[in-house]
């Protein structure tokens, strides 16, 4: 069954048309990667998954709604998450901070309840506060609460932002290069924490990757997108040896990972 479909999507910036026409499906409770050279689209593509972005033309479907048209706060709540390239932390605010930043979106009493301090306001705080520890259990990062996010390690901080995504609890998590920058212990860990966080909160995950060597390990669907415009998909074996893929993109050492 698939979670979101993306069709004819386009999206142009001035002369340049940064997405193309691209048709996506993606599987319920799958984990799914999206690849491709730099300009290729695939940070566009997500940014108008999650509304940053409109799109000029097409469609993008979670379950039975169409997300064309509305902000990101309001594709928040409909389940949908990400974390960013450059990691997008404050970093002069606390680790659960953070956190509970990203779940104030969520929050009912809104920043009026906030400023005003009602008693449902103060239990619907202490419930984000509590809720927003648990996730930053879930992560690895309980012991670090307290510290402010600039001092984590970028391994961490690339977690934290994670946590403060699971924390709205999303059906669809975008992890927008994970990897980056990471050295492959950190790198091994984030593809068993990955396939962790699909199989215990039963996500479904797409994940824009440079490194092919995760992306072929974990993904069991990928898209391929070149100038915009989508030139493969399968299954890693099939993007492997395809020769779209091969000659004319990644060149054979980037799809077999040697
Ligand atoms: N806001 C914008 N205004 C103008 N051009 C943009 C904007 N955002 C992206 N582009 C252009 O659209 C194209 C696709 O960019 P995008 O960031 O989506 O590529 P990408 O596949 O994510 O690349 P990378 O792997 O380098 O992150 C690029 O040519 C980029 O310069």
């Amino acid at each position: 069954m698939s979670i979101l479909a993306v069709s004819n999507l386009t999206k142009k910036f001035g002369g340049l048309t940064a997405v193309n026409g691209v048709d996506i499906t993606v599987q319920k409770e799958s984990i799914t990667a999206v690849i491709g050279p730099n300009g290729a689209g695939k940070t566009t593509f997500f940014n108008l998954v999650t509304g940053v972005y409109q799109p000029d033309n097409g469609n993008v479907q979670l379950g039975s709604t169409s997300l064309v048209g509305l902000k990101p706060h309001e594709i928040s709540r409909h389940g949908i998450a990400r974390t960013f390239q450059n990691i997008r932390l404050f970093s002069n605010i606390t680790v659960l901070e953070n956190v509970m930043v990203g779940l104030h979106n969520h929050l009912k009493g809104g920043i009026f309840g906030t400023l005003l301090q009602t008693p449902s306001v103060r239990r619907e705080e202490k419930r984000a506060k509590e809720e927003a520890y648990e996730w930053l259990e879930y992560v690895g990062l309980g012991s670090l609460l307290n510290e402010e996010a600039k001092n984590l390690p970028y391994g961490a901080q690339r977690r934290l932002e994670i946590a403060r995504a699971l924390a709205t609890k999303p059906k669809l998590l975008l992890l927008d290069e994970p990897a980056a920058g990471m050295n492959p212990r950190e790198t091994r860990e984030l593809t068993e924490f990955i396939h962790r966080m699909r199989e215990e909160l039963n996500l479904t995950i797409v994940l824009i990757e440079h490194d092919m060597k995760l992306v072929m390990e974990i993904s069991e669907q990928i898209f391929v997108l070149d100038h915009g415009v989508k030139i493969a998909e399968g299954k890693p074996e099939e993007i492997r040896n395809n020769v779209n893929v091969i000659e004319a993109y990644l060149g054979k050492s980037a799809v077999t990972g040697a």
